[in-house]
């Protein structure tokens, strides 16, 4: 919430607005009479629009639009909430919406609804070449001597007295030299369309009319509330036109969309779900980690309310169970006791065989069968000999195949046993389902975010929802930030993506020092990247400027390290400027980990985040941070929205988020040393690494860097 003394100043403001506008309405109805408004209904919707120029609102009108009655025009109107192309209505019987298809009475209108559309795409194209996205306009129809206040796809429908307030309520999205240039541009496109606007002195004005379509406490009350509302980040609205046209392309199939961290490629799924779901699509946006989709979630919401219903955000596996008990079928998930049915075999059948020559660790092996075997749904030990094993770097031997294949065999026996599933069953069944029970097509889109994660059973599966359909399925993700064994190419799953997608090279959210230094931790490192290996991590990526730094502390011993910790903490809430601070146009333009800095007022640890590889080591940091009395929140129960606490949690957990900034205490023993010519070492480190460059990654102005060295 706002502070007391700017809540009432927010208040004050708010009323001061409304009370101008009321006050400026006989002036508005004059000027609308100049447009020859037919009706007297009309005309006040006219000039209840016409007040808001008075505030810096631009209103294009039209009076050349062919066929239509001057009254009825067509308006677009840009201001703080956006560019809302407004056609009104005056019809008889009462607009309703029923099903997907808008009412007039008993009869349908659906064609009143297309010649809306078609007249905000025109403008859509029009301010693309700003880079302005789509989901920044909004078509609205105007009902006089109605009273309604809803949507039909993308379409708001709203009575004549809820116009003003619904227009005003809106977050702001546009600054007001961005209202100047998108009203420009328009006016440029299309020289039929006139701005008249009331001046920006108020004249003498007579009192205050009681006949307007508003009165001052709806307005007061909807200013208020757009007030209050965190402004759009800029990257709702305004795309790179490249990342626009990826976001709008049609695509025939299957497509892909890549790039190093942080150029936007969620930004990019977010704005394409909006734009398909706005045009009617079903959707799912699908990720492998857990507190991604609330997030996403969140951030989608504010982005494109009217859409929000369309796009469904969900984990893999939650989906997955989901589905399953949908169809009646039970899973009894548990990791905790398939590790135990693990260990178990470990005993019988790898302690003493031949695997422990390759690697002594059983951890190894269970990722053999979680990544390899299982996640590949390798059905014999026939198929197993010859299968591909993507990202593992040791070469197994024909008997050390047969080896893991009896390892695996009595792990599903253990498994069985104790009648619990592991991940890999939930989505094995869940795609054994969907194969035999086809999925009714529920889903016109699916998006995969963090593709790089998946199994290639989990791959398969989303691929099944939806198939080959045009628009159907969109691949998201950066091979260089996998943090887990195993892989597997798109030829694997059949999947074609050839010719359409795209890779993206902007990244926005690093301060250059920071991405230079995150891209030095991998760029020897191979990588695979869906269709085949990359030899080395070295990428080209642009920057945009912006102020930012890596600070590097290096500390005698443990004590020290976390007292420079701490001290660094709680030096982001001493008065003064911070690292990276930036100038005011920059500010609450946070992307893809939620709305941060001075949008929600909030302090800076909101925008904080010290991330560990290891669990063991994040309750360390949770305990000592407790103790110092610096507030903590646990990723995990994170959604995004601002909360004035550290926010706590493991590299892995970290991946898709972002924080202005990142604490990594002991980086350095991030990575385990690897032992020369040992491959799994060798792989195991590759992984550490790239865990590592994820976590770097995911600071915007500040990345702290933590180590010990005894003699320093
Ligand atoms: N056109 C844009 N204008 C301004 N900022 C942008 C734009 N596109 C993306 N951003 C910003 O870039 C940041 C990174 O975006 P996003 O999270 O989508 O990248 P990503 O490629 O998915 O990253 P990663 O792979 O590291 O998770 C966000 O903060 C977002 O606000």
């Amino acid at each position: 919430m706002v502070a007391g003394g700017s809540a009432r100043a927010s208040a004050r403001l708010a009323r001061e607005h409304a009370v101008e506008l009321l006050r400026r309405y006989r002036e508005a109805y004059r000027l609308a009479g100049r447009y020859e408004a037919a009706a007297e209904a009309e005309r006040k919707v006219a000039a209840s629009l016409f007040t808001l120029t008075a505030r810096g609102w631009r209103l294009l009108v039209d009076r050349h639009w062919p066929g239509t009655r001057v009254a009825n025009v067509d308006m677009i109107l840009v201001g703080p909430g956006g560019v809302f192309v407004i056609d009104v209505k005056t019809w008889r019987p009462a607009p309703s919406v029923s099903g997907e298809h808008l009412m007039a009475g008993t009869e349908c209108r659906d064609g009143e609804v297309a010649k809306t559309l078609a007249m905000t795409g025109a403008a859509e194209r029009v301010l693309a070449s700003l880079g302005m996205s789509p989901i920044a306009l909004r078509p609205v129809m105007i009902f006089t001597g109605h009273r309604l206040d809803t949507a039909l796809g993308r379409v708001r429908l709203l009575g004549d007295r809820e116009a003003l307030p619904a227009l005003l309520a809106e977050p702001a999205r546009l600054t007001a030299p961005m209202v100047k240039v998108v009203a420009a541009q328009l006016e440029e496109a299309y020289p039929a369309y006139e701005t008249p606007a009331l001046p920006a002195v108020e004249p003498d004005v007579p009192a205050p009319p009681a006949d307007a379509l508003f009165d001052v406490a709806e307005v007061e009350d909807a200013v208020l509330r757009s007030v209050l509302a965190a402004p759009i980040e800029r990257w709702m609205t305004f795309l790179h036109p490249e990342q626009a046209a990826m976001a709008r392309r049609d695509w025939n199939g299957p497509a892909r969309i890549s790039g190093p961290a942080g150029t936007g490629k969620t930004v990019v799924g977010l704005h394409r779900a909006a734009y398909l779901a706005e045009r009617g699509g079903r959707l799912l946006y699908v990720t492998f980690a857990r507190n991604l989709p609330r997030v996403q979630g969140h951030l989608f919401q504010r982005m494109s309310p009217g859409a929000a219903g369309r796009v469904e955000f969900s984990s893999l596996y939650g989906w997955a169970r989901a589905f399953l008990a949908e169809r009646g079928l039970a899973s009894s998930l548990s990791a905790e006791r398939a590790e135990t049915a693990f260990s178990l075999a470990w005993l019988r059948a790898g302690k003493d065989s031949s695997l422990t020559d390759v690697e002594p660790s059983p951890a190894y092996w269970k990722e053999e069968i979680d990544y390899v075997i299982k996640g590949r749904g390798v059905a014999s030990i026939e198929e197993y000999r010859t299968v591909p094993r993507h990202g593992r770097r040791t070469a197994l031997r024909p008997g050390q195949r047969e080896a893991a294949w009896l390892l695996y065999e009595e792990y599903e026996l253990a498994r069985a046993e104790r009648g619990v599933h592991d991940f890999n069953d939930v989505l094995a069944m869940a795609l054994a389902e969907a194969r035999a029970r086809p999925v009714p097509p529920r889903y016109t889109t699916v998006i995969v975010d963090e593709v790089q994660d998946l199994t290639l059973i989990a791959m398969k599966l989303l691929y099944a929802l939806v198939g080959d359909v045009p628009n159907g399925l969109l691949l998201i993700g950066d091979g260089q930030q996998a943090v887990y064994p195993g892989g597997f190419r798109l030829a694997d799953a059949e999947i074609m993506v050839r010719g359409r997608g795209g890779v993206l090279r902007t990244n926005y959210r690093n301060a250059a020092p920071i991405i230079t230094a995150a891209l030095e931790v991998i760029s020897a490192d191979p990588y695979d990247d869906l269709e085949g290996t990359r030899p080395d991590g070295h990428r080209e990526v642009d920057t945009t400027y912006h102020d930012g730094r890596v600070v590097r502390a290096v500390a005698p011993d443990a004590t020290e390290h976390d007292r420079l910790l701490v001290e660094a903490l709680r030096g982001l809430t001493a008065p003064g400027p911070r690292p990276g601070d930036e100038p005011p146009g920059r500010r609450g333009e946070h992307g893809p980990a939620g709305e941060h800095g001075a949008a929600g007022g909030h302090g800076p640890l909101a925008d904080a985040a010290l991330l560990c590889p290891t669990l063991r080591r994040l309750e360390h940091y949770h305990r000592m941070l407790t103790r110092a009395g610096v507030p903590v929140v646990r990723l995990e129960s994170y959604d995004g929205r601002p909360v004035e606490a550290v926010k706590l949690g493991t590299y892995r957990r970290a991946k898709g988020l972002e924080f202005k900034y990142v604490f990594l205490p002991h980086h350095d023993t991030a990575v385990p040393g690897a032992r020369a010519g040992n491959a799994a070492d060798g792989e195991r480190s590759e992984i550490a690494r790239r865990q590592l460059f994820v976590a770097m990654s995911r600071a915007r102005d500040l990345l702290w860097l933590g180590s010990v060295r005894p003699h320093c």
